[in-house]
């Protein structure tokens, strides 16, 4: 029995040692998180909030910095504070590792309201920083952050404390690192370069959609020039541009209200393209309705945050934000279901939100320090947006080209059609119909249609005795024949047609009187110098031929008919002078008739 508590005293004795043996060890972990920060030469520290003393903020406390930096009783980090610290003061001991050097605090500038940063230097130098919406002092701006440079000395702590205040009552998505001057000015530059490159491209995308919607008027191209505004504005705000050049001092401080509203214009504006560019009435009858029921009230929301008192703001964005995923998640499953019916824009518009859509989860992933941070994660949203934009603009500019290969097609066919309407079938010569319609525009003086022409009409002699001798067929390639002839003789620009059974007429184009009496001879010429053969047969053929120098006063009279009358009356004249010669009209008692040329 003795022994028995003898050993459990001995028991009791050597779990006591064993835990304050921990006690020991742990204790110095949690001092060693409030003591002093070493920061490397070069590269970027994080995770500074983790390692920095914190001290919540009573109505009390008197913010003059010079008090502020004597204050003690600061207590180690607690990462539960990250989901409930609104107000609070957090302080930090730097000092360099083994060579002094330039350093910068760099605190993201989206996720807070006030952040006032004290700085007391190895030389007992105070130095101030203020970063709150519209007022920003002793902190340079870079891109989506604030940088606030600071000397390193080594053995020498340089004391930092900052008085937070978070707009969104936590910490979480802050976080605070230091890196080297240098570096960070490399950095600097680095993500100008790549803001410059995405603003200019973006930019130029939505120029080139601008002049195509102004030269093709197609809706498509005016709703991607809206979708991609909204979302270079977006990148403007996030990237802090907007905000160093473009707004007025006085937005400043509206700066989260301009951000919901161009957040809800983006997904508006996007859900709108979406149904233009898929046509998803038609190919998502089901669905498609469903996009236009949420975009009401996120518009209306986006509209009214604007107006809302700051109490209620916040509400409002966080509902924005919500019925924007609601969206995008929407968008996202019409456009994949359309990808998976074959429609090509469907594909299109899928694989590029879906690029910007990854691209900002990774960077929400790096804010949240759920991943490791790199150059290419911090900026992967920019490149991810330039990514989407493109393909839409080129997924775009493929249906426009196919839209006009279509139209093309059928314009084309259209001219096919209307030319067989106006060609007769056996010789291919123009018919009577295209020959009035001609004339018509001759005299109604339409561009195109010439000026000053000749008329020639053309009948072959006794053709029936051919048809009679040699056949039908026989005298269907005489007809044929003929028209070969004339086109040999005539210009591209004359017009030949056949009147019907026999009979032939030219429309001269910008012909003098002589040119038109030296094209019908030539014409005749051609007919006559040579025999026509039709299969193996010899057959004499001969044609009267009437002409019509001058069309002119049919154009000032007006009557297309009429100057088929001089040419008929012409070609009666040759034919009544014994037939295989020309007249030409020259009036009345037509005084211009040629004599007889008789082979
Ligand atoms: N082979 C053929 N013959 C046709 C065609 N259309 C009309 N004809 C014939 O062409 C002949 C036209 O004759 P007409 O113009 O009246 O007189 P012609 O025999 O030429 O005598 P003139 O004109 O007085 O010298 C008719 O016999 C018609 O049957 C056709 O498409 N093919």
């Amino acid at each position: 029995m003795h022994t028995r508590r003898l050993m459990r005293w001995r028991d009791r004795l050597s779990i006591a040692t064993l835990l304050a043996l921990l006690m020991l060890l742990v204790a110095p972990v949690a001092s060693a998180r409030v003591d002093v920060v070493v920061l490397p030469e070069r590269g970027i520290t994080t995770d500074l909030k983790q390692r920095a003393g914190v001290l919540p903020v009573t109505p009390a406390l008197d913010p003059d910095p010079s008090r502020l930096m004597g204050l003690g009783g600061f207590s180690v980090f607690d990462p539960a504070l990250d989901a409930s610290a609104g107000r609070m003061l957090l302080s930090l001991q730097v000092q360099a590792d083994e060579v002094d050097g330039s350093h910068v605090l760099r605190v993201p500038r989206r996720f807070f309201q006030q952040f006032d940063i004290f700085i007391l230097t190895p030389d007992g130098e105070l130095r101030t920083a203020s970063l709150s919406l519209g007022d920003v002092r002793g902190a340079q701006r870079v891109g989506r952050e604030f940088a606030v440079p600071f000397p390193a000395r080594v053995g020498e702590p340089t004391r930092i404390v900052m008085l937070v205040e978070t707009a969104q009552g936590s910490l979480r998505p802050v976080q605070l690192s230091i890196q080297d001057a240098e570096g960070f000015a490399r950095r600097a530059s680095g993500t100008t370069l790549v803001l410059g490159l995405v603003f200019g491209i973006l930019l130029g995308l939505v120029f080139h959609n601008l002049m195509l919607y102004l030269s093709l008027r197609r809706r498509g191209h005016l709703l991607y020039v809206v979708a991609m505004l909204s979302l270079l504005l977006v990148l403007g705000i996030d990237s802090g541009l907007l905000q160093d050049h473009v707004l007025p001092e006085a937005l400043l401080p509206h700066e989260p209200r301009i951000y919901v509203l161009l957040v809800a214009s983006l997904l508006v504006t996007a859900s709108l393209f979406f149904q233009v560019f898929v046509d998803s009435p038609r190919h998502l009858p089901r669905l498609d309705p469903w996009i236009g029921r949420l975009r009401w009230p996120l518009a209306v929301l986006g509209l009214v945050q604007l107006v809302l008192p700051a109490t209620y703001f916040v509400a409002a964005a966080v509902g924005v934000q919500a019925l924007s995923s609601l969206m995008l998640l929407l968008l996202l499953w019409a456009a994949a279901l359309a990808s998976h019916r074959g429609i090509f824009e469907g594909k299109v518009f899928l694989l590029a939100w879906s690029l910007l859509v990854a691209s900002n989860l990774a960077r929400t992933l790096l804010t949240l320090d759920l991943i490791e941070g790199s150059w290419l994660i911090e900026h992967l949203f920019y490149i991810g947006a330039v990514l989407e934009a493109a393909i839409l603009a080129m997924g775009l500019s493929f249906r426009v080209r196919e839209l006009r290969h279509g139209h093309d097609e059928a314009l084309r066919k259209h001219s096919a059609a209307r030319q067989l309407a106006n060609i007769d079938p056996l010789t291919g010569a123009y018919n009577r119909r295209f020959l009035e319609h001609h004339l018509d525009a001759l005299v109604a003086g339409k561009p195109g249609a010439g000026s000053s022409p000749g008329m020639v009409m053309i009948d072959l002699d006794d053709f029936k005795h051919i048809n009679d001798t040699h056949g039908h067929v026989a005298g269907d390639e005489v007809l044929r024949e003929l028209v070969r002839r004339c086109q040999q003789v005539l210009r591209e620009d004359d017009v030949l047609c056949r009147l019907g059974g026999d009979e032939f007429v030219v429309v001269l184009r910008d012909s003098r009187e002589a040119d038109a009496v030296e094209v019908a001879r030539r014409l005749h010429e051609k007919i006559t110098r040579a025999p026509f053969v039709v299969d193996g047969c010899v057959v004499e053929v001969s044609a009267s031929v009437g002409v019509v120098p001058r069309l002119e006063g049919a154009k000032s009279g007006g009557d297309p008919v009429e100057v088929l009358r001089w040419a008929d009356a012409a070609l009666y004249r040759a034919k009544g002078l014994g037939r295989n010669c020309i007249a030409v009209y020259g009036g009345d008692d037509m005084p211009g008739a040629s004599p007889p040329t008789v082979r």
